[in-house]
């Protein structure tokens, strides 16, 4: 059961959520940028959360440790463990509060470890190592920073109480990020325009269709953290969740199938 810490309510502003995916972070155009920063300056709140699977397995591959993937999660020894905090925190983190920075955005770079934010316990050590269940995402220092007219970028790292990093999805971040702060809308940003079944695109899926995609096998790997987090967060009360491309178009995930 996760818990929520957050500030007392005293303005309630919406907040988008927008995740990132390591898949496409090194191809974002400056068109995607200017946008964003279109967005920020317009006084929309947002908070960015990013992954990095690809420059983790570079950094992996470069000390020759390998790892594997149980269901869409990367199984983390303590030794990965090291390779993922150092590449997240320190060279992906960096490197996205940079881009935003330079395109007028007022980015400032944080992980689960900052005032506490993303406390965890070990999802399931035997099965999954270093890797972490996210009990309590404590949203004051992002409230804050986001009242400042800053935007939060956080990284997938969370802590235990003890101190230990642990790895978290990126994508599960997004979403018990979105559900602290009631944000009024989720967008999972990745390398592909959405859910595609059958070669095409869907615009809007519900979460009984996309469950019987998984059984079929039809959506798979790393799709699979990102429509969980989406379910999470519909189930919750984050009214809009959607699976896009840099274009910011693709699928939206719905209870309710519209009738046209
Ligand atoms: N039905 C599907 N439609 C689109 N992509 C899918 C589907 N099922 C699995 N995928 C895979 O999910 C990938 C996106 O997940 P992932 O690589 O983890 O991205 P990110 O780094 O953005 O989190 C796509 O590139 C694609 O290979
Ligand atoms: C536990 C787990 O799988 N953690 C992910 C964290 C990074 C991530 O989620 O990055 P993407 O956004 O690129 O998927 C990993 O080690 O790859």
């Amino acid at each position: 059961m996760t818990t929520f810490k957050s500030m007392p309510v005293t303005e309630h502003k919406p907040v988008l959520v927008i995740k990132l995916g390591g898949s496409l972070l090194q191809k974002l155009t400056s068109a995607f940028y200017k946008e964003l920063a279109q967005k920020t300056q317009s006084g929309q709140r947002v908070v960015i959360v990013h992954g990095g699977g690809p420059a983790i397995n570079k950094q992996l591959e470069e000390r020759s440790v390998s790892t594997t993937s149980v269901n869409g999660l990367r199984v983390t020894s303590p030794q990965a463990m090291e390779i993922v905090q150092s590449t997240l925190a320190g060279l992906v983190n960096p490197s996205l509060v940079h881009e935003l920075t330079s395109a007028g955005i007022r980015a400032v770079g944080l992980n689960g470890f900052d005032d506490q934010m993303l406390t965890c316990t070990y999802l399931d050590q035997d099965v999954y190592g270093c890797v972490g269940e996210i009990q309590t995402v404590q949203t004051e220092l992002i409230q804050t920073l986001m009242q400042g007219g800053f935007v939060p970028v956080l990284s997938c790292i969370g802590r235990t109480k003890e101190g230990m990093a642990l790895n978290v999805n990126a994508d599960t971040v997004a979403a018990k990020t979105a559900l602290a702060l009631q944000a009024e809308a989720l967008l999972l940003v990745t390398d592909t325009e959405g859910i595609k079944l059958d070669g095409k695109t869907q615009n809007l899926l519900t979460p009984e269709a996309i469950k019987q995609s998984i059984s079929s096998g039809d959506i798979y790997g790393g799709m699979i953290p990102k429509v969980h987090a989406a379910f999470d967060c519909l189930e919750a009360g984050v009214a809009s969740v959607h699976i896009v491309g840099e274009s910011l178009q693709g699928t939206q995930i719905s209870q309710e199938v519209k009738v046209h």
